[in-house]
């Protein structure tokens, strides 16, 4: 029996990565500060985990900013927008060119596109392929970080994106071909990877093939069993341990538990029923080693040992201990570093964090649990068991979970509560006559540049450096600046600059019971960018108004209209932690009621309109469509529970990004906003069509201004986009705004961006009336 880590988180456990990354691009650490901090991060965690007892210990799982984007360099898959910079500067300046952009006296080129790992707050960057896409070894990051381990006596597990899934993962950037035929051309180069990887000592290689969590064709079922065929005949001495995780391998199945591969990797955490499946299928290899993926790599719970432990030895009986791996369920890379470093008892309380476990924890749960099925008689491995069942035992019995008084609301919803008073019809025309804003009205999504003086009040205000009176007017200054820059330059729809928020939904994670929140438990968003998870653990209410005071206050700054500003239940769901007692639906049901409340109070005060955001709608569908119209069916309720207290009169917004509509475009419609806005400036108003298709009859504002870049969009160039929206939508349904909120930007490229997106509305007006 070995344990098995699919891989490790790498930003560090104080953000490391991030720092010396951003002062790298700023141009304030070298490129050999860079690198050395890589070599100790890696160092670190591959330390950790040899020291810890794994077995199997990750390699190639860190990156400078992607794994998919390593990927694409090392398969030598580079855009031709890059061939200047791939000939001219270092591979790492390409490798940051491709993932950000890069302008300067000597170069002006875009990203590559960026999109979401899977159902994961991950983004990866899209691979581009063209027709006959040809592929090179262009970097041998694989076989130079297995020798980096290999220098310090520590023989790692080289990871890498299977070629299949990476295929299926990038997009087709010229017509007239599929991108799986590309295998053709990438095989001798994936092959020639992994005789590099043998030849300098691998004796065992994991591959990623996240894809058969996916409803794929026959045809990528096909690939898979060529590529992992050929694999067993091309090297019989190596171990291949194939992956996939998040989802139940399902129809692929029966494809998968044919192939000659050393071990197969289960996420039973995601998918505990195939377990049952794969060992009653006749056509399971009973050589096979099963890699039994246990230990939740997506979630911050404590492995329940009882249980994991009545598992294996399920299986055992069946296949043998020696057939079988403990393992974590996927990457450890979306879990938090180490909950050691928690010491802040109002936050995170003792009677939580004891439930709780983070990628160092769950290291050590491997190693126990594999030492409790062998049958260790160590004094340790016991009292560890003793502990674990005492803290699930006091989880059962916890008095902080349960409230019943949100539980009867929740049972108390009908449908009532889930729908507006009148149609949208009747309502546009009452807010029209309510908020008298002019034809194309201007707006933004709420947040404005979170500058590094803003987070440094913060920072001092939670060190107690700063007290909460001189903190909270140091905020109310920022509002009230932020409100008469928005009136200065003319925009109609004003918002406070959400600067009080440290984010979108950790914010509401400090504000609501039923959560705790962290210090420390950072987990990657993208690049640089990470993200602090509040842990959903009790039953969630709104014990007091959470935003009321800072929008009541920026509205009683200005007699225009100011817009309320909140996030959704599905995407304060999706980006939390959240309990496993009980089902998503319900716990999303509270978070609306709690929405619902803070929605009332806001209109109460004033507000005429209210945003509710639901970034993550899209993210949170199931990877396999037969589950989709369950999740939306609760998701769209819950933002209507959210939204649907108000008078006919307030207008309610919501704000969807990183989004196809598509597939989900009659849900959107369900929502009933009365304005969404979407991203769509980089696609060039093309997510626009779907809503156009379906006649989608509410308001939208199009984002004209990709906020991404620091690049000021000019005039001519909103204009022209929204001179393509007005062919597409009846011009009195049309927003004028950013493609997201503000906060990654800074200020100068913000004014002299809004600006110009003021001044091509006005033009659009003008031009409508000359019409006339
Ligand atoms: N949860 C979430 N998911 C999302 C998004 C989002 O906004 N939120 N947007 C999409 C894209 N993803 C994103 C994820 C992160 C960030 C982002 O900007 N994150 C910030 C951290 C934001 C934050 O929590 N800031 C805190 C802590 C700031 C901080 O680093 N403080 C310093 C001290 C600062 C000082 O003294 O100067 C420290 O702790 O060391 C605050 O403002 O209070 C970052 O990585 O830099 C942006 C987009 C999709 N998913
Ligand atoms: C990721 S969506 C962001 C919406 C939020 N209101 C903002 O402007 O930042
Ligand atoms: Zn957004």
């Amino acid at each position: 029996m070995k344990t098995n880590v699919l891989g490790y988180p790498r930003i560090g456990a104080n953000r490391e990565l991030k720092k010396v990354c951003e002062k790298y691009w700023k141009g304030t650490a070298t490129k050999t500060e860079l690198v050395d901090m890589g070599k100790q991060l890696k160092l670190s965690n591959w330390t950790l985990m040899q020291e810890a007892g794994v077995d199997l210990i990750p390699s190639n799982d860190f990156s400078f900013y992607d794994q998919v984007l390593d990927a694409s360099l090392t398969y030598g898959c580079i855009p031709k927008r890059y061939q200047e910079i791939k000939e001219k500067e270092s591979k790492l300046d390409l490798y940051f060119a491709m993932a950000r952009g890069l302008q300067n006296k000597d170069h002006d080129v875009t990203a590559m596109e960026m999109t979401k790992w899977f159902d994961t707050n991950y983004h990866y960057l899209v691979p581009e392929f063209k027709a006959n896409q040809d592929f090179q070894l262009f970097s041998l990051k694989p076989v130079e970080e297995f020798k980096e381990a290999l220098a310090h006596n520590i023989t790692t597990k080289p990871v890498l994106l299977g070629p299949v899934t990476y295929l299926l993962l990038g997009k087709e950037k010229e017509a007239g071909f599929n991108r799986i035929d590309l295998l053709h051309n990438l095989l001798p180069v994936f092959y020639n990877l992994v005789e590099q990887l043998v030849n300098a000592g691998a004796k065992y290689i994991q591959i990623d093939e996240p894809c058969l969590a996916l409803d794929i064709t026959d045809k990528d079922r096909q690939a898979i069993r060529k590529v992992y065929t050929e694999l067993a005949h091309k090297f019989p001495e190596l171990h291949v341990i194939l992956t996939s995780y998040f989802d139940c391998y399902g129809d692929n199945l029966e494809t998968v538990l044919q192939l000659p591969v050393h071990a197969l990797h289960l996420d039973l955490v995601r998918c505990s029923l195939q377990l049952d499946d794969i060992l009653n299928a006749d056509y399971f290899n009973n050589n096979t080693i099963l890699s039994l993926g246990l230990v939740d790599g997506r979630n911050i719970w404590k492995n329940n040992f009882e249980e994991t432990l009545a598992t294996i030895q399920k299986v055992e009986a069946q296949i043998g201990l020696d057939k079988i791996w403990i393992s974590s369920s996927c990457s450890l890379l979306h879990s938090p570093y180490d909950l050691d470093l928690e010491k802040n008892e109002e936050t995170l309380p003792f009677a939580v964090k004891q439930w709780l476990s983070f990628a160092k924890q769950k290291v050590d749960e491997l190693v126990t649990l594999k030492e409790l099925a062998i049958g260790s008689s160590s004094k340790d491995v016991a009292k560890k068991q003793e502990e674990n069942k005492r803290a699930h035992q006091n989880k059962k019995e916890s008095s902080v979970i349960h409230n019943a008084a949100v539980k009867a609301r929740v049972g108390l919803l009908t449908t009532d509560d889930s729908e507006r008073n009148s149609e949208f019809s009747s309502r546009q025309k009452i807010q029209k006559d309510q908020l008298k804003l002019p034809i194309y009205p201007t707006t933004t999504i709420g947040s404005f540049p979170q500058t590094k003086e803003v987070r440094s009040w913060r920072s001092k205000f939670k060190k107690n450096e700063l007290s909460l009176e001189a903190y909270n007017e140091l905020i109310k200054k920022e509002i009230e600046e932020t409100i008469h820059f928005q009136e200065k330059i003319g925009l109609d729809v004003l918002v406070h600059g959400e600067c009080e928020r440290n984010d979108m939904v950790e914010y509401f994670g400090e504000k609501l019971e039923g959560f705790a929140i962290s210090n420390f438990g950072w987990v990657q968003s993208y690049g640089s960018r990470a993200v602090k998870p509040p842990i959903l653990f009790g039953d969630v209410s709104r014990p007091v108004p959470m935003t009321v005071n800072w929008s009541a206050y920026a509205q009683s700054l200005s007699s225009k209209v100011v817009k309320g500003m909140l996030t959704g239940p599905v995407t304060i769901l999706q980006w939390s932690f959240v309990r496993n007692d009980q089902s998503r639906s319900e716990t999303c049901k509270q978070i609306a009621l709690a929405i619902r409340d803070e929605v009332k109070d806001l209109e109460e005060v004033g507000l005429q309109a209210i945003q509710v955001d639901e970034p993550a709608i899209r993210e949170g569908l199931p990877l396999r469509k037969e589950h989709w119209e369950a999740y939306l069916s609760w998701a769209v309720e819950s933002f209507k529970i959210a939204t649907s207290g108000v008078a006919d009169k307030t207008q309610i917004h919501t704000h969807m990004c990183y989004c196809e509509f598509n597939d989900i475009i009659q849900h959107i419609a369900n929502l009933d906003a009365d304005v969404i806005t979407i991203e769509t400036s980089r696609s060039k108003m093309d997510l626009l069509n779907v809503f156009v298709d379906f006649k989608y009859p509410n308001e939208i504002g199009p984002g004209v201004y990709d906020i991404h870049s620091p690049r000021v969009p000019e005039v001519s160039e909103i204009e022209e986009l929204l001179q393509k929206a007005s062919k597409l939508l009846p011009v009195d349904n049309i927003w004028v705004n950013p493609d997201c909120g503000l906060k990654t930007r800074d200020w100068p490229e913000t004014k002299l961006a809004l600006e110009n997106l003021v001044q091509a509305a006005k033009t659009m007006r003008s031009k409508l009336e000359t019409a006339h």
